[in-house]
């Protein structure tokens, strides 16, 4: 009965246009940086004033440097717009501990803000709920999103778990997030035709790319480091600036790694921002890249390791581009979670079909 009193109070929230606008912003901002914050989380954090305008708009950057909220005071008062300041939205439960930077918890409460709107709670066993506890006790209005059952506020919930799937499975499984990417030409198969590494189209390119600047490792086999001499860097979209990526060659034939890791390749691997890593052993795998604090990881790879992949159940996502007719590919993705985060990152891009049989694409 409590229960019930309790949703139909918070269902009297208003969900404006403009809060849905701040979440929007928000996320979209926080977007921007994944593939650069592990192991931190991404967060985003919109500002309005009391007529919902925006007053700024802020993502946490990187480990050790402001995280979203603090940025977007230090904006705030940049701008001469602090006493304007009305409506914070985060993706992410406000931190209420002294970390590398102080609890950002206590520098809401010194501002004039009347509302604090949450997209989902602290993952983190140990700090879940203590932000926002924090906030309600110093007298500010916080919305959690998941207190709430309408349908909107369950959508940015959903967002924000999305955009948070890789730290929190970092964080709880002490596991990195695994999204495999295939691309398949019109007959099925993932050879590219002679003297090419592609075949997808631009737009697909584009989207590879987008996800490659969103992970922190790329996986591949020898077999394809000896044949295609990928760089997998990022280049049909800006990357981060020093960015350093992990680049994982898995092999377990010493004298074929010997073979087609030329020193020429290793420089130029490492020109291109990569650290190398060797895996000779699969099983070993979800360890290493822990070790190395990979929070997101893709694999790109021949259809040999991605089997291996499959009967492993070695993945979090699989993202398959299947070639239709020249210059045109439908993209899918599976997600064994209830969160997509590469849907989210990707979120220009039309998802054609989800539940494809997995055996018929990895054959
Ligand atoms: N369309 C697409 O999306 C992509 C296509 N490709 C294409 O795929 C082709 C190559 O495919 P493929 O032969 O699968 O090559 P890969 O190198 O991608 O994968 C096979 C290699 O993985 C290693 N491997 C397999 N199982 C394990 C294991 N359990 N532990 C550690 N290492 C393991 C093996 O190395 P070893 O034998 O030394 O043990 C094997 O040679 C190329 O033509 C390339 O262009 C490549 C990437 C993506
Ligand atoms: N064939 C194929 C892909 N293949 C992957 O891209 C690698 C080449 O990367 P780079 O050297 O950076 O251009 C190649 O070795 C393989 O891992 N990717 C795709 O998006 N579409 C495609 O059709």
């Amino acid at each position: 009965m409590q229960a019930r009193i309790h949703s139909t109070l918070l269902d009297k929230v208003d969900f404006s246009e403009r809060i849905v606008n701040g979440f929007r912003r928000a996320i979209r901002e926080a977007l921007q940086y994944v593939g650069r914050t592990a192991p931190n989380p991404p967060v985003g954090c919109a500002i309005l004033d009391e007529q919902g305008n925006i007053l700024t708009v802020a993502a946490h950057h990187q480990a050790g440097a402001l995280h979203a909220e603090a940025l977007a005071l230090q904006q705030c008062k940049e701008l001469g717009v602090w006493d304007r300041i009305s409506d914070v939205i985060v993706t992410l439960e406000p931190c209420n501990h002294t970390g590398r930077t102080p609890p950002c918890s206590e520098a809401l409460l010194k501002t004039p803000a009347k509302r604090i709107w949450i997209g989902i709670k602290d993952p983190n066993p140990y700090v879940a709920g203590a932000g926002h506890i924090r906030l309600r006790e110093g007298g500010k209005d916080v919305i959690l999103l998941e207190e709430h059952s309408s349908e909107i506020a369950q959508y940015w919930h959903q967002q924000c778990i999305d955009l948070l799937a890789p730290f929190t499975k970092f964080m709880l499984e002490q596991k990195t997030w695994i999204t495999v990417k295939q691309a398949m030409n019109m007959t099925g198969s993932m050879v590219p035709p002679k003297g090419q590494k592609t075949f997808t189209s631009q737009k697909s390119l584009t989207l590879a790319h987008q996800l490659r600047r969103g992970t922190e490792a790329i996986i591949t086999g020898v077999n394809t480091i000896k044949m295609d001499i990928p760089s997998f860097t990022v280049r049909h979209v800006p990357d981060h600036p020093d960015v350093t990526r992990l680049l994982v060659i898995c092999s377990q034939v010493k004298e074929k790694l010997e073979d087609a890791l030329s020193e020429h390749y290793i420089k130029q691997a490492k020109a291109n921002g990569f650290s190398l890593l060797l895996c000779n052993d699969l099983e070993q795998l979800p360890e290493l890249l822990y070790a190395h604090k990979v929070m997101w990881a893709m694999v790109e790879a021949g259809p040999v390791l991605l089997q291996e992949f499959r009967q492993r159940q070695l993945w979090d996502e699989w993202l398959t581009i299947r070639q239709q007719a020249q210059g045109e590919d439908d993209v899918a993705i599976i997600s064994k979670h209830p969160a997509c985060p590469t849907r989210q990152l990707l979120s220009d891009v039309q998802f054609l079909f989800e539940k494809e049989d997995l055996c018929s694409l990895v054959s």
